[in-house]
Order: C-alpha cells, then sequence, then structure tokens
C-alpha cells in the first residue's frame, strides 16, 4: 500500500535552542487506513525520550517521519530546526538513525561495512572503536549475513552512534538482544547523553523506558495515549494496595477507589491511598479478618501501559 501524502503542511517552527524535535498534529495515513492520527510531541535537546506502545501503535510510522524517511498526510514537523520532509539532506550528517531491521551488504564483513560507513558518512569516526564499543572485534572478518540476530542489531547501533551525532533515533534498538548485550546497550545510549547528544528510542521493554528515558509518550492506535517525565505519569495514576483475603469474608467495605478481586486476592486502586486503606485496615480488624501479603504501591510504567491498553486511559 503506498502512503497519501499532500507534503508538508507548513513551514516548521523556528529552531529553538532547548527543542530537537516539535511535532504538531502528525498524520500519516497508508491509503485510507490513518496510521497516526494527529499527534503532538516535543523532545527536548539532551534528553533521552522513549516511544512506548502497543503493536502497530504508530511508533515506527512515526519515527520514519522524524528521519526524513516517511512522508506524512498532515502535521508540522521540526527537527533540530529542519523539516525532515525538506531538509533530509541537511540533517543526515547530524542523525544517526537505527531502522528496525537494518539493511547490510551481504557480501561484506563486519569490518568492510564499517570502513564503507566510513566513506560514506560525514562524521569522523573509526571501525576499530565501534567495533570494540558493541564487542565486534572477534567478528571483524565474517560476513554479516553470518551474524547472529543480536550481532547484527549491535552493528546497526554502532553505524547508527558513529561519530556520536547530535540526535540519534533508535527503533528498538534492545529486541533481541542478550541482557548483558541489552545492558551494554543501554550503557551506550546513556554516553551518548552524558555527551550532550539526544537519543530518542521505541521499545517495547518497560524497565528500558524506566531505566534510561526522561520523558515518554506511549502510544496506542496511531495516537499519543499519555506524555511526560516518568516520576509525572506516574504521580498522575492512582496508587493502589492489594491483600490476600483468609476466605470467605463476607461483602468487601466500600471504598473510593476500584476494587478487583481474583479468588482471595483483591486488589484496590485509587487516588486516596490513605483514605482508602484505612477504611479497609478497619473493616478487617472490626470483623477480625485476618489479611495476608498486604502490598500498598504507587502506580507503576506497566499498570499506566495496561490502561492504556485497555482503554481506561483515553487519550
Ligand atoms: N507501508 C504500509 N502500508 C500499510 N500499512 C502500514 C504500512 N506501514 C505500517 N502500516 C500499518 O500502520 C500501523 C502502524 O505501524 P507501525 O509500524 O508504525 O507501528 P509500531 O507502533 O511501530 O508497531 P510495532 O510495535 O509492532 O513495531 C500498523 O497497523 C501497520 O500495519
Amino acid at each position: 500500500m503506498t502512503q497519501t501524502t499532500t507534503g508538508p503542511a507548513a513551514v516548521p517552527r523556528a529552531a529553538d535552542q532547548d527543542t530537537a524535535i516539535s511535532v504538531r498534529d502528525l498524520r500519516v495515513s497508508y491509503g485510507d487506513f490513518d496510521a497516526v492520527r494527529g499527534i503532538d510531541l516535543d523532545v527536548r535537546r539532551g534528553e533521552i525520550f522513549a516511544l512506548l506502545g502497543t503493536n502497530g501503535a504508530g511508533k515506527t510510522t512515526t519515527l520514519e517521519v522524524l528521519e526524513g524517511f516517511g512522508s506524512r498526510t498532515g502535521g508540522t514537523v521540526s527537527v533540530l530546526g529542519l523539516d525532515p520532509a525538506v531538509d533530509r539532506a541537511a540533517l543526515q550528517p547530524r542523525m544517526g538513525v537505527q531502522l528496525q531491521e537494518g539493511g547490510f551488504v551481504d557480501e561484506l564483513t563486519v569490518l568492510e561495512t564499517l570502513q564503507l560507513w566510513q566513506r560514506l558518512v560525514e562524521r569522523p569516526d573509526r571501525p576499530e572503536r565501534l567495533m570494540e564499543r558493541f564487542e565486534l572485534t572477534a567478528r571483524r572478518d565474517v560476513g554479516v549475513n553470518k551474524l547472529s540476530g543480536g550481532e547484527k542489531r549491535r552493528l546497526d547501533l554502532a553505524m547508527a552512534v558513529w561519530g556520536s551525532p547530535e540526535l540519534v533515533i533508535l527503533d528498538e534498538p534492545t529486541t533481541g538482544l542478550d541482557p548483558e548485550s541489552r545492558r551494554r546497550t543501554w550503557d551506550a545510549i546513556q554516553e551518548l547523553q552524558d555527551a550532550g547528544r539526544t537519543v530518542v528510542l521505541t521499545t517495547h521493554y518497560l524497565e528500558e523506558a524506566e531505566a534510561l528515558a526522561d520523558r515518554v509518550a506511549i502510544m496506542h492506535e496511531g495516537r499519543v495515549a499519555v506524555a511526560g517525565s516518568l516520576a509525572g505519569i506516574v504521580a498522575a495514576q492512582p496508587s493502589g494496595f492489594s491483600a490476600t483475603l483468609p476466605g470467605d469474608v463476607g461483602e468487601l467495605p466500600v471504598v473510593g477507589g476500584t476494587v478487583e478481586r481474583d479468588g482471595d486476592r483483591v486488589r484496590v486502586r485509587t487516588e486516596d491511598l490513605q483514605g482508602d486503606l484505612t477504611a479497609f485496615l478497619t473493616w478487617a480488624a472490626d470483623r477480625g479478618v485476618r489479611l495476608s501479603d498486604l502490598r500498598a504501591a504507587p502506580a507503576s510504567l506497566a499498570d499506566i501501559y495496561h490502561a492504556v491498553r485497555t482503554g481506561s486511559e483515553q487519550p
């Protein structure tokens, strides 16, 4: 299916010292299917921004527009002060990109691939440094078509961070990596930020976003459902407590939050943790109900993601 496009809808906003990416009302349609349905995004310079979301939410489509590979149906997009649909050539030296599936020349070895990259990319760097950084030195003379999935992912990442560009866009950088390689990739992403670079990444691993991202956006069905700093979006969500009941205890107390029951396990999500927990404990004490495994906890990113996925968090 081909993308429908009416070209850039408007001139992007002027470059802002603090803003790396600004997206307003971005829309992308494939034929009559609306993959991205009017999203706004702001990525600040020097931050790590994670785009999360369900399968088919529109993350890759959005990244492709930012990278200048995908065309949009509507909206304005500014990347490092430029419109990627118009200024891709000017952006290329300033931006490193890792696509979801890298394309290599099968006939080349790892070293030859990086040497070719050295000739193509305007930012200076050395194949040896990148092979060392991404544990590919032992595979330097191996054809890229013989690499494992994880090794290919690391080679792809090496090419994206080549010469430490101003902005790095990574589409699922750690998918298929073993835990140790994932950890090293996180270190490499963190190093980019320490050097003042901006990183935008997509991931299905919530712990990855929690470990790395300053701010996140969760997409669902072409829209941004939730966006902000991790601390901010978690604080805006109801907390919860859970406990296991000893058996049949009759009617549970009425509390302000939502009560879910699964066998003897009861879970309450509430805006008023102290009030509802007090009511629950008072009810248990009055009836001599002995609760076990009682836990109170703030909302987690997983809770928020679940709420987005199940539609209880509407955009
Ligand atoms: N070239 C295309 N033609 C038609 N539909 C497409 C095309 N590319 C993507 N889509 C559809 O657009 C929607 C968004 O796809 P996209 O790849 O952006 O999602 P995603 O959030 O990256 O998903 P995932 O997490 O599964 O990688 C999906 O429903 C997908 O099938």
